[in-house]
């Protein structure tokens, strides 16, 4: 479970989140939508220990990231790619994520194929398609087995049959009772795969609630998310 609580940050005199409070829970994927500039990441960052808030809190099962004993095993995050150094084979990468995090050598197989990389492991980072990169850096947060995902932006690079796969993996690690938050700006995206909204503008939390909850009294998901972001103009 993630617990977000009033959570404030300034970038100078630039409030990119105010007073923002949410809640994902266990077994449910939750999407965290706004449009560019509407405090995603600044709140991702907080929450995976990057950035520290102004005020507030942002909790883990209960705990700030930064006091988590062996936070990959608890938490698995894709930021932006998959931070692998391009003359890195996808296996050379994740044996030493492993090793210097304690996890078994054995988890390395197991999430290439989680990922659909299994055929893809020993060659270089470099030659990757950006969705194959994406697919490496998921298969990097769940290497720990956690309990917790955080994804920024994961559709982010890749095609209909990527988007279409990533889908169906986050709702089964839902269904194995993980807790899955990520954000996106495509609500469309977010309809058929998020269980519970939080829909984020101008650094506030506009709404929360179940995905039919937030597009209730609207035609669709993205009318109500041009009708809670005032953004049909931009
Ligand atoms: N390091 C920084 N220094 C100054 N301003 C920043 C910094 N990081 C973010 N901001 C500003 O804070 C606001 C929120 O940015 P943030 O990246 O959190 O939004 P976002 O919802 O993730 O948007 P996007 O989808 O474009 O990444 C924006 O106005 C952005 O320009």
């Amino acid at each position: 479970m993630i617990e977000v609580s009033h959570l404030v940050k300034r970038h100078g005199p630039k409030v990119a989140v105010r007073d923002v409070s949410f809640t994902a829970r266990a077994g449910r994927v939750t999407g965290f939508l706004g449009p560019n500039g509407a405090g995603k990441s600044s709140t991702l960052r907080i929450l995976l220990g990057l950035d520290s808030a102004d005020s507030g809190t942002a909790l883990i099962g209960g705990k700030p990231y930064r006091t988590l004993r062996n936070p990959l095993r608890t938490v698995g995050s894709l930021l932006e790619g998959s931070g692998a150094h391009p003359s890195r084979t996808a296996r050379g990468h994740l044996s030493w994520v492993a090793a210097s995090n304690g996890i078994p050598r054995t988890r390395v197989p197991e999430v290439l194929d989680l990922v659909g990389l299994g055929d893809v492991g020993r060659k270089r980072v470099g030659g990757f398609s950006l969705g194959m990169n994406q697919r490496l850096g998921l298969a990097t947060a769940l290497l720990g087995e956690p309990e917790v995902l955080v994804l920024d932006e994961p559709v982010n690079g890749l095609d209909p049959r990527g988007i279409r796969w990533l889908r169906e993996f986050l709702r089964s690690c839902a269904a194995d009772g993980r807790t899955v938050l990520l954000s996106s700006h495509l609500m469309t995206e977010l309809a058929s795969t998020a269980d519970d909204l939080v829909v984020i503008n101008n650094g506030a939390i506009v709404h929360s609630g179940t995905t039919a909850e937030v597009s209730a009294g609207h035609t669709s998901l993205e009318d109500a998310f041009f009708a809670l972001t005032g953004t049909e103009d931009r």
